[in-house]
């Protein structure tokens, strides 16, 4: 488990913003500061698929986002990439299903946050059993961003976890943005997860901020 207090990244996971330099229509800076400011409390660089940085330039990048988050006192999660997580110091890692073995990289990268996707019950009831920090349900609707994501889940995985009783901190994601909002967090999650509705809104900021109410609304009805 990380050091972070279970309720404390809980409360973080409200308005998770996931980002790289490819999903960005302006520079990936400029929307990291924009969302912040509109109330994103937890951001992921995900620098992945076509015209994705590698080597220097991705871990520059990351140097950068990762100050912005410093500045505001946001946690830094790295995905996938658990050599750059470590390089970094960063404060977590997401890892999938096909990516390195939560095992592995609790060894590797001790007293951080781990989040792993699942997409089925056996998935959820690994994850808990193997101790991560919180698990990154879906997708809950179609999506442009994630070219090999499974089967559009609705909130019915998020329903099923609630229901059997595990109270792992959970985040919805694949093709949220402010009107299906109120919908994940009844459904039983912490927070949700976003790229394009805030990547690459006309104002980041607002964007943000519309999803936040969204997300505060739906918790005070829970
Ligand atoms: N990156 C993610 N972040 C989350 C989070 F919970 F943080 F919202 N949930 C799910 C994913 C998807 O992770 P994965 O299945 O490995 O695919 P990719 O590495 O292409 O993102
Ligand atoms: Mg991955």
């Amino acid at each position: 488990m990380s050091n972070l207090k279970n309720e404390t990244l809980r409360e973080a996971l409200g308005v998770y913003f996931i980002m790289g330099s490819q999903n960005c229509i302006t520079s990936p800076q400029k929307t990291l500061d924009l969302a912040l400011n509109g109330g994103v409390s937890i951001f992921q660089f995900r620098e992945k698929g076509e015209g994705a940085f590698v080597g220097t330039e991705k871990r520059q990048l990351a140097k950068e986002l990762q100050a912005i988050c410093r500045k505001n006192n946001t946690l830094f999660i790295v995905n996938d990439d658990l050599e750059l997580a470590k390089e970094l110091d960063a404060d977590g890692i997401h890892i999938g299903q096909d990516d390195e073995d939560l095992q592995y990289v609790r060894r590797e990268f001790p007293d951080k946050i781990i989040g792993i996707s699942a997409h089925t019950l056996e998935e959820v009831e690994k994850a808990v059993a193997g101790g991560a920090d919180y698990l990154g349900v879906g997708p809950i609707y179609a999506t442009e961003t994630k070219k090999d994501a499974k089967e559009v889940k609705g909130t019915t995985l998020i329903e099923q976890i609630r229901d059997l009783g595990y109270t792992i901190p959970i985040v919805g994601i694949g093709g949220i943005n402010a009107k299906r909002t109120q919908e994940v967090i009844l459904a039983g999650a912490d927070g949700v997860s976003v790229i394009t509705a805030i990547s690459k809104a006309e104002s980041p900021d607002k964007a943000s901020q519309e999803i936040k109410s969204e997300v505060t609304q739906a918790k005070k009805i829970k």
